[in-house]
């Protein structure tokens, strides 16, 4: 072997095989763990969990709830089901990036679930049963004795946001530093190099296993950490006589178990909270990456930085989804994130071409809430007619989120793409065209409410604009999804939530406010239906939907164009201040903090700097953002009484929060931290009305 010319490190890039499609940041499989003995003891039927595999490339998986006749289904990338062994998942998803490895590049793997889902089991194995790990060192190290090259490996340990060494354990933790290029640095992380196999075995289980072995102790239970090994490639392209450094990582993460179900002893509530957070900070990492946000939220916590290196847009990492095969909160609410995160809907188009009219090649997006959706019926070719996504109830009673009995026509088919396109689960969904009933019901209750002018009348008509364009393009012969439409589409998303968070807020309006608040308020508590059956009768005058629709939706629009040139203000009356006050911008959506308060000069300034829209949105923004900061410090210092006068705070989670202020005095830093109380979007929104209604 000559000595090679130049040398490359590792980076996130992708060196794939040229006939394989580009990976994205993450690609996200589920893997479903055999049927143990213990799980008899669940109550549940055992024979619940169901994959459907699409020839497209992707799984969705479906727990059904005999007892509540409810069945939840989530979307991944893919899903190994119980009868498929490691050496599957081995083949199909490591081996595939371990030619980039060898060409520098830097990727991971991840093992991610509840609490005794196999993650170790897949990640890590054991000496008789090796788990992904240790297959790709012993790959590895076969590849580079005929190539020629070295191996060295370090391990490590993330324990509340600490990361330690644990082949040469110390005091001091590990640091993550940033070079001058940017790239990471693990300054304190020991390395060991690896000559065969023996020695990996002896370092890895028997490193590993001072901190978690196989059979793990009561005592070792509570010890919640996430374990990673880091394994590095030094080989030589004969090809080119370089040298490059590669890099994988292969991470155990600490099981997700929900804080209010929680068996552990009180004293660990604390440390729950935390690893569900930095799972929670992880995911929000892996969804960035896969939906090629700008951002990226890798500064979140120590693992996720440590990751910087390892995970990026086009790194391939695989995050492994571990699943109980029966249905539990812990795992429906895994399984939810991971389809989340993966993202897959951008991947996807409806070809609503002639030939293929009742062909909806794909239902779907991975809604924010957890990746479900909502079930559509269509007439489809096997393993593409998934009833997907949904919470779909069955028998006595039960009301299926779908309409029935209106057959599935082209318009209808087009409709659903459009209500796939801009739909958000919850309250607001049920067909484009009850989705633009609801919309322009909406928008004209937020103009009676708010004035035509207020920021949430603004992004309602954004809403109404972009249905209205979608239904344009409905007309043509072929739609292809925009992810301008759909998941990435932040324009869109905003708008739902935004609609999500309207209703109660107007519902709370009190009656004594002037106008016609209260009949506002009737007509949204009143018939849920309401707005459909509105929408109804513009059909039925005309016997045909998208045309006429559309038609008074870009008229609506465009009055309201017309009234946002105006020169905008929302330092407007008390009315208005007092729906400042109990108006809650979207909590999961964080924007960049303007100062609102501005004083007359600035604001002077402020005024000539942009268009009207700008400066309401800048404002608005603002203004949201200080009303955030207020709920956040209130969750941070009040008193346990105080707490417990909230919205959907009760004893126990009054307890929990002063709990978490003992181990961090400032435990609500951002609205996502409030998840951590097991709280739904809807709930926190709720709960911060009620925190604005008491200061
Ligand atoms: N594919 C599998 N085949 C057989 N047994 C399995 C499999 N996956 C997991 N197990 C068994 O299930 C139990 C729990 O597995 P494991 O320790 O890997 O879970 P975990 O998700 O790492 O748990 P924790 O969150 O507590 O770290 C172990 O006894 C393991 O042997």
């Amino acid at each position: 072997m000559g000595s090679p010319s130049a040398i490359t490190t590792g980076e996130s890039v992708e060196r794939r095989p040229h006939h394989l499609p580009p990976r994205r940041g993450v690609r996200v499989v589920g893997k479903i763990r055999p049927f143990l003995d213990k799980d008899s003891l669940c109550t549940v039927n055992p024979s619940q969990v169901s994959v459907v595999k699409s020839d497209g490339g992707h799984a969705v998986i479906s727990f059904m709830d005999h007892s509540a006749s409810r069945t939840e289904s989530y979307k991944l990338d893919w899903c190994y089901e119980q009868d498929e062994g490691i050496d599957q998942i081995f083949l199909k998803e490591i081996n595939p990036l371990l030619d980039g490895v060898l060409h520098g590049s830097n990727t991971c793997v991840l093992g991610y679930g509840a609490r005794g889902s196999g993650k170790t089991h897949i990640i890590q194995g054991s000496e008789e049963n090796p788990g992904l790990a240790p297959m790709t060192v012993f790959e590895l190290l076969s590849r580079i004795e005929e190539s020629g090259g070295s191996l060295s490996m370090s391990c490590y340990e993330v324990n509340q946001d600490h990361i330690y060494d644990v082949l040469e354990p110390k005091e001091q933790e590990v640091l993550v530093l940033e070079d001058a290029g940017r790239r990471i640095q693990l300054k304190g992380l020991s390395q060991a190099p690896v000559t065969s196999v023996s020695d990996f075995e002896r370092m890895y289980f028997h490193g590993l296993n001072q901190h978690k072995g196989p059979q793990k102790s009561v005592t070792d239970a509570q010890l919640r950490s996430h374990r990673g090994l880091i394994v590095y490639v030094a080989a030589v392209d004969k090809e080119t006589n370089t040298s490059h450094l590669g890099k994988i990582n292969f991470i155990d993460l600490a099981g997700y178990e929900d804080a209010k179900h929680i068996s552990n002893p009180k004293p660990h509530l604390s440390e729950t909270a935390k690893v569900n957070k930095s799972l929670f900070q992880l995911l929000n990492v892996v969804y960035a990456l896969n939906a090629n946000e700008i951002h990226v939220p890798y500064r979140e916590s120590k693992l996720t930085r440590l990751m910087q290196d390892f995970i990026s847009k086009k790194s391939g990492a695989v995050l492994i989804t571990c699943l109980n095969p029966v249905l539990c909160q812990d795992t429906t609410h895994v399984v939810g994130m991971a389809s989340r995160s993966c993202q897959v809907v951008n991947q996807y188009r409806y070809d609503l071409s002639r030939k293929h009219k009742s062909s909806l090649r794909q239902v779907l997006p991975c809604s924010p809430s957890h990746g479900r959706t909502s079930t559509i019926n269509s007439s489809t070719k096997k393993n593409e007619n998934i009833p997907f996504g949904s919470i779909e109830k069955k028998g006595n009673g039960a009301t299926p989120m779908t309409k029935k009995g209106n057959g599935f026509t082209p318009a209808t088919t087009r409709n659903q793409y459009l209500r796939t396109s801009v739909k958000k689960v919850g309250t607001f969904q049920s067909g484009v065209d009850e989705k633009h009933a609801n919309d322009k019901s909406l928008l004209a209750k937020g103009r009676k409410l708010f004035g035509a002018t207020s920021p949430i009348t603004n992004s309602l008509q954004d809403n109404v604009v972009i249905v209205s364009e979608a239904a344009d393009h409905s007309s043509r012969e072929e739609v292809v999804v925009e992810p301008s439409l759909v998941g990435e589409g932040a324009h869109v998303s905003d708008t739902s939530k935004e609609l999500e968070l309207l209703k109660p807020i107007v519902d709370a309006v009190p009656a004594t406010e002037p106008n016609s608040i209260q009949s506002i308020n009737q007509a949204v508590s009143s018939d849920p239906h309401d707005d459909l059956k509105d929408n109804q009768n513009l059909i039925n005058t005309t016997g045909e939907s998208s045309p006429l629709l559309s038609e008074k939706i870009r008229e609506i629009s465009n009055s309201l164009k017309l009234l946002s040139c105006q020169t905008l203000s929302i330092n407007t009356p008390q009315s208005n201040a007092l729906f400042a006050k109990k108006f809650i911008m979207d909590p999961m959506d964080p924007k960049t903090p303007v100062p609102f308060n501005l004083n007359l000069d600035e604001n002077a300034a402020f005024e000539n700097m942009c268009t009207p829209q700008d400066r309401l949105r800048t404002r608005s923004t603002g203004l949201k953002k200080s009303l955030v900061q207020e709920c956040l410090a209130f969750l941070n210092s009040a008193n346990k009484e105080e707490l417990k006068s909230l919205k959907g705070i009760g004893e126990k989670r009054a307890s929990y929060i002063v709990e978490l202020r003992e181990s961090d005095a400032e435990p609500f830093k951002e609205v996502e931290d409030i998840k951590l109380l097991g709280l739904s979007s809807r709930q926190i929104g709720d709960m911060m009305t009620s925190i604005l209604e008491t200061i």
